[in-house]
């Protein structure tokens, strides 16, 4: 059994602090299931960290579902959720196309949109319809040409629509909502007033629980790391030592060895070849 959104609701009210954690392929989905993460998103990020976009905004649905689809297979107990892309949720009609596509071929449990006010409508069309949805609020990626990649919400003016719009992400029937780059005391105060989850990422440890980027967390990005991510282990270096030793050996001749390659008898080999 999968985890369901209704477990991360219980997990809130028993204040157990929800993960997750990105993962946008068969192998790092089953791994980060089999290390105990129950929520594992296919997020967006996907277009900087696997495809080298300086932004998420090239990510189209097609990407986003055969990446969602592989770590549908990779996990069996993960919630998996995935992020609709850049303006595929404009409309209600767009809406409503992307998150069929994104449960019916990837079969994910949830979808996730970025924005307050302007997206409320469709979400809670979306939600009466039986497709659960993940909010988004502070900095949203996908707006990074209006907004930058900075902290939100620091001014009072700005910090009382975030409220606002998390309030009206509940009402509209959100089961969770992510908070980006937000000031952790702001984002400590949307969490105690949300029955939802809260979910943060550089919004301090007073959230309901908090979310990563794979590549961040494991040293594998090539990129400069938000400042939010902490570093769990230098994989990338372990790569290239590896691939630096793989090198080394076949110029040498080291690699392969007779236990890497497949014997012949010799009078198959000789009548094989014959006068050749
Ligand atoms: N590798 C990666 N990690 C992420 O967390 C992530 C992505 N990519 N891509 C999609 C979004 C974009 N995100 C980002 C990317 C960069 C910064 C950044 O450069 N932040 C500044 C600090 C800004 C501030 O404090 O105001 C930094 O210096 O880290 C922040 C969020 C978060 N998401
Ligand atoms: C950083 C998380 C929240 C995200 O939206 C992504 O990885 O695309
Ligand atoms: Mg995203």
């Amino acid at each position: 059994m999968r985890t369901t959104l209704f477990d991360l609701q219980a997990m809130k009210q028993a204040g157990r602090r929800i993960v997750m954690l990105t993962a946008y392929d068969f192998p790092s989905a089953r791994l980060a299931e089999r290390a105990g993460v129950p929520i594992v998103l296919v997020g967006d990020s996907l277009g900087m960290v696997v495809y080298g976009h300086d932004t998420t905004l090239p990510v189209t649905l097609d990407d986003m579902i055969r990446h969602a689809a592989a770590v549908v297979r990779g996990t069996s107990h993960a919630f998996v959720v995935a992020d609709l892309p850049f303006l595929t949720y404009a409309t209600e009609a767009d809406a409503m196309t992307a998150a069929r596509r994104m449960m019916q071929q990837a079969g994910v449990q949830a979808v996730k949109l970025e924005g307050g006010a302007p997206i409320v409508p469709i979400v809670r069309r979306l939600t009466e319809l039986g497709v659960p949805v993940m909010g988004h609020l502070g900095l949203t990626p996908q707006a990074q040409h209006t907004l930058g990649l900075r902290v939100q919400a620091r001014q009072a003016a700005e910090a009382r629509r975030l409220l606002a719009d998390a309030r009206a992400l509940e009402d509209a029937g959100t089961f969770a909502l992510v908070l980006e780059l937000v000031p952790a005391p702001l984002a400590e105060a949307v969490s105690r007033r949300l029955r939802i989850p809260v979910i943060g990422i550089g919004a301090g440890a007073g959230c309901d629980g908090q979310v990563q980027v794979w590549h961040d967390v494991l040293g594998l990005y090539d990129g400069k790391s938000p400042r939010h991510a902490r570093r769990y282990a230098d994989i990338g270096t372990a790569i290239e030592t590896a691939l630096r030793q793989y090198v080394d050996e076949v110029q040498s001749g080291a690699f392969p060895t007779p236990a890497h390659s497949a014997r012949m008898d010799k009078d198959e080999l000789d009548r094989a070849l014959g006068e050749d």
